[in-house]
């Protein structure tokens, strides 16, 4: 239901409640009738939907509730490590640890609570986190939902130990799309990426915007072709999907590669996607097609921007996600991974992102405008 803005009361307009596993949440929402929904078990945002009702997240089906497993999909909050690339747990623990609210956090910014629904959240580490990463932090999440139906999320890191520290930080968000080769990710062109399926190696973008393909659609790729033509496709394939890529690049250049190979080359980087764009502008837009609908991401103090999506082989290997899920989600991360981010004592770090959804007919001047920062 609709309430005019000038009345809310975006305070009382806040609700505790538990998940059916007794865990708590916190549901926001704003006059127009969207709504977000945060989760104490890892300050992780499941739900943003809004005001017509529909549901911007991913959560997978198969998602376990069960912590100190998060539920997969959502927002979760990826600290002090991204990946495995380091001594701790993937992604690092503060997604699988609870969080607490914060009730009397230091003030932000005015324009961060000013006309919205917003919850403060706190993670410290337990004795245990100190025994694997020995530093004192704090870290304060931020969600705010906007009059307009923006969900913000503002991250602050503060060393509180007497030693410097260093970490990574991702905002893993699984967006909910209509089907992943409907979709397009603009902003991204050009730049270099760190490929996590080639041992990290640096490329560059060359496409003009990030596009995912159908695997085996009906029409007759050159890729299907290829695998009837030569019967080397299938086993190509799941090299492609281990992320061995380099056998084929190594064809192709020596010269004895055809049509075929080149082509399946292609379409191999195109199916399982898991990299990390470097020095990102501060505006990406996902244009699903399908929807007619852009998400725009804004972001402040988080220059990479992770893109994840499992394709079909890695799905099935996953126990909580579905077998075709992987047609329904991306994740398009504002990240800081490449230069990880190092304080001393006493110093802060602060990470805002800003997701907007729009219908895609109203999308290039909104973007245009966001990326020239007006
Ligand atoms: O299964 P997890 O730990 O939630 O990770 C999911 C994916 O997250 C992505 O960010 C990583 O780049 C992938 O390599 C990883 O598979």
């Amino acid at each position: 239901m609709r309430h005019s803005a000038a009345v809310w009361d975006y305070r009382a307009a806040i609700e505790h409640t538990k998940d059916w596993s007794g865990m708590d949440q916190v549901v926001l929402r704003n006059p127009q009738g969207a709504s977000a929904r945060v989760s104490l078990h890892g300050g992780q945002v499941f739900s943003w939907r809004n005001e017509q009702g529909e549901e911007l997240l991913f959560t997978s089906s198969k998602g376990i509730f069960k912590p100190p497993k998060q539920v997969r999909g959502g927002i979760p909050i990826c600290f002090p490590q991204f990946g495995n690339c380091g001594s701790l747990e993937q992604h690092g623990f503060a997604r699988s640890k609870v969080w607490t609210v914060d009730d009397n956090p230091p003030p932000l910014h005015p324009n961060d609570s000013h006309g919205k629904s917003f919850i403060d959240l706190l993670l410290k580490p337990s004795e245990e986190d100190l025994k694997c990463w020995p530093y004192s932090f704090e870290l304060r999440l931020r969600v705010s939902l906007a009059a307009n139906g923006d969900l913000a999320l503002t991250s602050r890191v503060r060393n509180i130990d007497g030693k410097p520290f260093s970490f990574s930080f991702t905002y893993h968000t699984y967006l909910s799309v209509s089907d992943i080769s409907e979709v397009r990710v603009e902003g991204l062109e050009t730049l270099d990426y760190l490929d996590n399926l080639r041992q990290r190696q640096r490329f560059t973008e060359q496409g003009d915007a990030l596009t995912f393909e159908s695997e085996g659609e009906d029409g007759g790729t050159g890729v299907e072709d290829a695998e009837e033509g030569t019967g080397k496709f299938a086993e190509g394939r799941s090299e492609m999907e281990r992320g061995m890529t380099g056998v084929v690049a190594v064809d192709s250049v020596d010269g004895c590669n055809n049509g075929f190979i080149d082509l399946f080359l292609y379409c191999g980087f195109i199916w399982q996607v898991d990299r990390v764009y470097l020095s990102c502008p501060n505006a990406i837009a996902i244009l699903d097609h399908g929807r007619k609908r852009t998400y725009v991401i804004r972001k402040d103090g988080l220059p990479d921007v992770a893109v994840w999506n499992p394709w079909e082989k890695k799905s099935k290997a996953m126990v909580d996600f579905g077998d075709e899920e992987y047609k329904k989600m991306l994740c398009v991360d504002g990240a800081v991974v490449e230069k990880p981010v190092t304080l001393k004592p006493g110093e802060e770090w602060t990470g805002h992102l800003v997701l907007s959804a729009v219908p895609s007919s109203f999308c290039s001047e909104y973007f245009d405008l966001e990326r020239r920062g007006l």
